[in-house]
């Protein structure tokens, strides 16, 4: 199947390859061509130009685009998308003066969502997590990750992480598929019964856990949410360690409340991410400076728990990989909507739609590791795609908070 869109009107993101994350001044560049057209062919790009060196291409389907301005679609690398229940009361606590901790240390929090998913079927969740999963692809999410951690026992663990691996082959209800990564985060929370024997819960995820995982092949990455009263750096790298045993890289919630040290150690241990980052010292961005490891910053969950919001741009200003994700979960985001988080980026990070939207885009597709395939108009990449009416350019896209202004989303070359 092959589609052509003529006389777009701009052309978005639009780059040879994006072998390496964007850094410094790099971010500022958003590269465009106007007045362009777009070839499709079984779903992935096969060219793009200025329509002034356009030549007749073989096109079943054809779309004139003289209104419309296309771009690659949003790269998701950080969601907890498949929970069993939202936890409203929990808002309510904090709108009177709770704390995100102190709900925590009361037994609500991530304990909270596991008691709910414990009791939940396999096709139940599934059946959610898919309508989750069809909002965030109507919003323009065209690849995603997805973490387990709210089940805590070998048994409710396997459980979300089977239904992702579900999602990952049947996706949406219209089936429409986008490239899912499963990330196993056991290492969420010590459930109550391992309160006072920390190392019985650290063994059970590293002798019981991760083998069963590894065995179905459930999961792509590994995941420890290091911070006070969670996992210490120490244990975080122990079960990064016992992951890449098993072939698993890791990435890891670091820096949310405290700098404990963790992203300087989980960048020398190869992560491939370090998400959160609302709470940085020098050290943390002099071990980010240069390195390999993508530094995900996460809006919405600073927006709806009020903390800081990561300081993207000191980052990028220091050679930092920075990317954007939603952090969608019941407790800190519930929202996956990525609308929203590059609106917050540039209201409340200041970051500039240019920057916000390579760090949602390139970056993004490399915290996920599927930039060969995603995260720009390059020839070869899958055709996932946002297409705008009526807009002058991309700062329209943050400006318009609160609102998804996309007109149509394309997958693998077709329209959703
Ligand atoms: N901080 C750790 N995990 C999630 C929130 C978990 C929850 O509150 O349910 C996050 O990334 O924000
Ligand atoms: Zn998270």
């Amino acid at each position: 199947m092959s589609i052509l869109f003529t006389n777009i009107k701009e052309l978005l993101q639009v780059r040879e390859h994006t072998n390496e994350p964007l850094r410094g001044k790099e971010m500022d560049d958003l590269p465009s061509i106007k007045n362009a057209y777009l070839w499709l062919e079984d779903g992935l790009i096969k060219d793009y130009g200025s329509m002034d060196d356009f030549l007749p291409h073989p096109a079943e389907e054809v779309y004139d685009c003289t209104d419309k301005i296309i771009t690659p679609g949003y790269v998701d690398s950080h969601t907890h998308l498949v929970f069993a229940a939202t936890r409203e009361r929990e808002f309510e606590d904090r709108i009177h003066g709770l704390t995100y901790e102190e709900i925590a240390a009361r037994g609500g929090g991530i304990l909270n969502s596991a008691a709910s998913l414990e009791k939940m079927t396999e096709d139940e969740l599934y059946e959610q997590a898919r309508l989750r999963l069809d909002n965030v692809v109507a919003q323009g999410t065209t690849a995603i990750e997805i973490k387990s951690g709210y089940g805590l026992s070998v048994e409710s663990e396997l459980k979300i992480l089977r239904v992702i691996s579900r999602l990952k082959k049947s996706g949406t209800s219209n089936n429409c598929i986008i490239p899912i990564k499963a990330t196993f985060l056991g290492a969420h929370a010590f459930p109550v019964k391992y309160k006072e024997n920390r190392e019985g819960y650290i063994k059970l995820i590293i002798e019981e856990m991760l083998p069963k995982i590894a065995e179905e092949q459930l999961a792509d990455y590994v995941d420890v949410f290091c911070e006070k009263n969670y996992f210490t750096v120490d244990e975080m790298l122990r079960i990064i360690e016992a992951g890449s045993a098993y072939g698993l890289k890791s990435k890891v919630h670091v820096n949310q409340f405290t700098s404990l040290g963790a992203i300087d150690a989980a960048v020398k241990a190869g992560a491939v991410s370090v998400d959160h980052l609302e709470v940085m010292g020098n050290e943390d961005f002099t071990a980010l400076s240069g390195a390999k490891t993508i530094a995900t910053a996460l809006p919405s969950c600073s927006f709806f728990l009020g903390l800081d919001y990561a300081p993207v741009n000191e980052m990028i200003d220091q050679n930092v990989a920075v990317s954007l994700a939603s952090d969608y979960n019941p407790g800190s985001t519930p929202s996956g909507n990525l609308n929203f988080v590059f609106s917050l980026a540039c209201i409340k990070m200041r970051m500039t739609p240019q920057r916000a939207f390579n760090a949602l885009t390139v970056n993004a597709a490399h915290a996920l590791e599927v930039h060969d395939e995603l995260g720009s108009i390059t020839i070869g990449k899958r055709a996932n795609l946002m297409v705008f009416k009526n807009i002058d350019g991309i700062a329209a896209l943050p400006y318009n908070f609160g609102q998804v202004i996309i007109d149509q989303v394309v997958v693998d070359g077709e329209f959703i």
